[in-house]
């Protein structure tokens, strides 16, 4: 049976970096990457901005809920879309199965990096700004969260490395 060590899952707002860093950590720590955006593209055959033009917003999170609670991984770094932290069943599995990490970056920064929110597929409901969003979802993040990083100021190789000492000192994490 898969256990808590045995993953990392990186979890955070849009263009927080789950994906930059989760390459980076993967290759650092011997372990597979895997982009949970690119699994449901992969299993749906579309474009996630497809999947929520077509299915909506509630469509896109039960697909995206569903796919991440199957997930069936070993010595891998998980990086879900940062709306993953609203399927209850996919966060159950993935506090299961992995190391819950949150990448915290503040929302200016967050706004910075991201651009076209509807080309990046991002879930927003009509009406809602990027910084009720923000505020709505970093109570679920830190919730969720066996580790926080704060990003603020901090270079990739950077977050890297403080992830891998705070594992080894919280987790025994020794890889
Ligand atoms: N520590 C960092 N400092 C500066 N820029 C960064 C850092 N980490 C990531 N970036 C940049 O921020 C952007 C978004 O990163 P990335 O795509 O990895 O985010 P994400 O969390 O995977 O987003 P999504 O939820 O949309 O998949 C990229 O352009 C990346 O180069
Ligand atoms: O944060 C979000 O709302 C999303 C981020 C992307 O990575 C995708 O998972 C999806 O388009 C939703
Ligand atoms: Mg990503």
């Amino acid at each position: 049976m898969t256990d808590k060590r045995d993953n990392i899952t990186l979890i955070g707002m849009p263009a927080s970096g789950k994906s930059t860093i989760g390459v980076l950590l993967a290759k650092r720590l011997g372990y597979s990457f895997v982009d949970v955006d690119i699994v449901i593209q992969e299993q749906e055959g579309k474009l996630l901005k497809e999947i929520i033009a077509e299915r909506g917003d509630d469509g896109f999170l039960e697909v995206e809920n569903r796919i991440n609670r199957e997930l069936n991984v070993c010595k891998s770094v998980i990086a879900p879309g940062g709306s993953v932290i609203y399927g209850k069943e996919a966060m159950e599995h993935l506090k299961e199965i992995s190391i819950v990490v949150y990448l915290k970056l503040s929302y200016e920064s967050v706004k910075e990096r991201l651009g076209n929110l509807v080309d990046r597929g991002v879930v927003l409901k009509d009406g809602m700004t990027l910084c009720d969003l923000y505020q709505e979802r970093v109570p679920y993040y830190e919730s969720y969260a066996d580790i926080t990083i704060d990003e603020t100021g901090l270079e990739a190789g950077n977050i890297v490395d403080q992830l891998r000492a705070i594992m080894e000192e919280k987790f025994g994490l020794t890889t």
